[in-house]
């Protein structure tokens, strides 16, 4: 597959009430409208963990250090019908930051309990493995998305043994 290397990054606080991911609404680009994970493309010269912090920073204005990233996995999103839009993602969840996460010319962000994602307005795949990725599974997949570019058409996932970067 060739495709672009993106990573996201999940942000995880305790509420009184449960555990919250930090999500948010793509304003501009690729997936407008739909919340969506933090994050984009790998730069040429960067790594995975340094695009990432680089990302929540644009994103949404907070700083996160490589060293508190916690590799989650990889997803592979496929989309037949457009090879140009395939990713490769590099995913991160960390519970270390510093600021308050605001909203960016790219992202509005806002916190959902993790037992109740917004799955009716993100990416028909995620209920598919972010729950998954959250709930500390390391896990590699791969997400056939359908002729639509919207539905899912298969999700195969497999454990994952950490890459060197
Ligand atoms: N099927 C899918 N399900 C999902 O949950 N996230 C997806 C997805 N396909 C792509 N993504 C994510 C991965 C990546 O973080 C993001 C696309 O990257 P970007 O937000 O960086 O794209 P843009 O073109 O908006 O911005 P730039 O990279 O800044 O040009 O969309």
């Amino acid at each position: 597959m060739t495709a672009a290397h993106v990573t996201l990054c999940f942000l995880l606080r305790n509420g009184a009430d449960g555990e919250y991911v930090l999500l948010g609404t793509k304003k501009t680009g690729f997936g407008r409208g739909k919340v969506v994970g933090v994050g984009g493309h790998v730069e040429l010269g960067e790594t995975a963990s340094e695009a990432a912090c680089r990302e929540v920073m644009e994103e949404i204005n907070v700083v996160v250090h490589a060293n508190d990233l916690v590799p989650a996995g990889t997803v592979d999103f496929v989309f037949p019908a457009r090879p140009d839009w395939n990713m490769a993602t590099t995913v991160f969840l960390t519970r270390a930051w510093e600021g308050e996460p605001s909203e960016s010319e790219e992202i509005a962000p806002a916190w959902f309990p993790v037992e109740r994602l917004p799955v009716e307005r993100m990416w028909a795949d995620a209920e598919h493995w972010l729950p998954a990725m959250i709930s500390g599974q390391r896990i590699a997949v791969r997400v056939d998305l359908a002729a639509d570019n919207e539905n899912v058409a298969n999700v195969h996932t497999v454990a994952w043994t950490i890459p060197e970067e």
